[in-house]
C-alpha cells in the first residue's frame, strides 16, 4: 500500500467540494504522497539528506535579503489586502497550515491577536479541513499557509474556507501553485527552498507580522506604529542573530552530535521556534527530536539522563516557568542550553551554556528565536555526518 495515494473524506458524497475540486485533492494528494517517498532514509550518511543539509546554510545565511525581497515583492498587493482585512467586521481569524508552515502560524498569532482584536487561532490543515467546517462563517477570515502551495490538507482547507463563504487569504512561496490558482487573494514569498525549510518560515512569517501591523494602524490600534517600526529593522537584526551565534551553536552541536534524542520547549509565541527547532533536527538528522510545551515539561519526567534540552525564553511571561524547566533539567540528569534575551539574568547558573539575543517585543520574537532552532539543526546535521564519516572511514 505504500505506493498508494490516501483517500479524502472531502472526496465522498457529502463532500461540500465540487468535481473540479474534488480532481484537484486528488491530483496534489498524488503528487505529495511522491514526495512523501522521496524522503531521505535513516542512513547516517545519506547522500541526499546531505544535499539538503549542505544547501540548507547559505539559504539560512541569507535570510535578510529574502525577508527584505518579501516585503518588496507585496509592497503593492499587501496595502490593499490589509485595507480589505481592517474593513471587515471579523468574527475570528484561523491560520491553516502543517508543519513548519503551522509553527509560522503560531509565531505570528500574538501580533495579529495585538492587532486584528479578534481570536487568532493556529490549526494543523487537516484539524480544518475536517472538523472546524461548522465554526467557519462569513465573517471568519482564514490564512492558508504552504511553501510549495502543493499541501493537499492546507489546499482542502482553503477549498472549504471558501464554500464557508470565509474572507481567504494564501501565503505561498510557488507562483501558480495550486494554493495559488485556487485563492482569490495571495501573497507570494521570496525563498529559497533547496535546503531544508528556512527562508520559506522566516518570509512568510515576516509578511504576516507586516499585515498584521498594517491592519492594526489602519485601524488605529495602540501600539502598531510602534511594532511596525520595530519590524522595519528586524532584518538587520535578524543578519547579526545568525553571525553573532553561529560558532557558539557549531560547538555546542559538536558536544551534542552523538545524541539520539533532542527536546525543545518554549512558551508564548516563541513556542514555534521550539517546534521548527525539532522539526529541523529530524530533517538534518536520522534523530529523534521533541518539542515540548515550557508547562507541559513538569507534568511527566520529561528529560532522560544525558539529553539535550534547548530552551528558548525571551523575557516575559514565560521565563519563570522556562527557570523551573532548567532546574528540572538538571534534576533529570540532562543538559539545558537557553536562548534568551541579552541582559536577561534568570537563567545565570542555571544553564549549561546561553545564546544571548537581543532586546525585542515578544510578539514580534520568533522571526529572531527561529534562528537559533534553525542553527541547531544545521549543525547538529553536519556534526553528526561528521561523527559517521569518521565512524566509516574506522570500517
Ligand atoms: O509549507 P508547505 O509546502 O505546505 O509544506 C509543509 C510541509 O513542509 C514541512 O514543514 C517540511 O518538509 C513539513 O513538516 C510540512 O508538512
Amino acid at each position: 500500500m505504500t505506493d498508494q495515494t490516501l483517500d479524502s473524506p472531502l472526496l465522498a458524497d457529502g463532500s461540500p467540494l465540487d468535481d473540479r475540486q474534488k480532481a484537484v485533492v486528488e491530483r496534489v494528494s498524488a503528487k505529495e504522497r511522491a514526495g512523501i517517498l522521496a524522503l531521505p532514509t535513516d542512513d547516517p550518511l545519506d547522500p541526499e539528506r546531505r544535499r539538503r543539509v549542505d544547501a540548507t546554510r547559505g539559504e539560512m545565511l541569507g535570510q535578510q535579503g529574502a525577508i527584505r525581497a518579501t516585503w518588496e515583492r507585496n509592497a503593492d498587493a499587501l496595502p490593499g489586502i490589509a485595507a480589505r482585512i481592517a474593513g471587515r467586521r471579523l468574527d475570528r481569524v484561523f491560520l491553516v497550515g502543517a508543519g513548519d508552515s503551522l509553527a509560522v502560524m503560531i509565531a505570528a498569532r500574538r501580533t495579529l491577536e495585538l492587532m486584528l482584536r479578534v481570536p487568532c487561532e493556529p490549526v494543523q490543515a487537516l484539524e480544518f479541513a475536517y472538523y472546524q467546517q461548522h465554526l467557519v462563517t462569513s465573517d471568519s477570515l482564514v490564512v492558508a499557509l504552504s511553501s510549495s502551495g502543493e499541501t493537499t490538507r492546507t489546499v482542502e482547507a482553503l477549498l472549504v474556507a471558501q464554500h464557508a463563504g470565509a474572507l481567504t487569504l494564501a501565503l505561498t512561496n510557488t507562483p501558480g501553485s495550486t494554493l495559488d490558482v485556487e485563492s482569490g487573494d495571495t501573497l507570494l514569498l521570496a525563498a529559497t527552498r533547496v535546503g531544508w525549510p528556512t527562508q520559506s518560515s522566516t518570509t512568510a512569517l515576516s509578511l504576516l507580522l507586516l499585515l498584521a501591523v498594517e491592519v492594526g494602524r489602519l485601524r488605529g490600534v495602540d501600539g502598531a506604529e510602534a511594532l511596525r517600526a520595530e519590524l522595519e529593522t528586524l532584518p538587520e537584526t535578524v543578519e547579526t542573530v545568525l553571525e553573532d551565534l553561529d560558532d557558539q551553536v557549531a560547538e555546542i552541536a559538536r558536544i551534542e552530535a552523538e545524541r539520539t534524542m533532542y527536546l525543545f520547549s518554549a512558551g508564548g509565541p516563541t513556542w514555534a521556534a521550539a517546534i521548527i527547532g525539532a522539526a529541523k533536527v529530524k530533517e538534518t538528522s536520522p534523530d529523534h527530536a521533541v518539542e515540548i510545551q515550557v508547562e507541559e515539561f513538569h507534568h511527566y519526567n520529561s528529560q532522560k539522563p544525558g539529553e539535550p534540552m534547548f530552551l528558548f525564553a525571551p523575557s516575559g511571561p514565560s521565563v519563570p516557568r522556562g527557570v523551573d524547566t532548567g532546574r528540572d533539567a538538571h534534576r533529570y540528569g540532562g543538559t539545558l542550553y537557553v536562548a534568551t534575551t541579552v541582559g536577561e539574568t534568570a537563567f545565570d547558573g542555571i544553564a549549561d551554556d546561553i545564546l544571548r539575543l537581543p532586546v525585542v517585543s515578544e510578539a514580534l520574537s520568533p522571526l529572531l528565536y527561529v534562528l537559533p532552532a534553525q542553527l541547531i539543526g544545521y549543525h547538529l546535521g553536519m556534526a553528526k555526518f561528521a561523527v559517521a564519516e569518521r565512524e566509516a572511514s574506522r570500517g
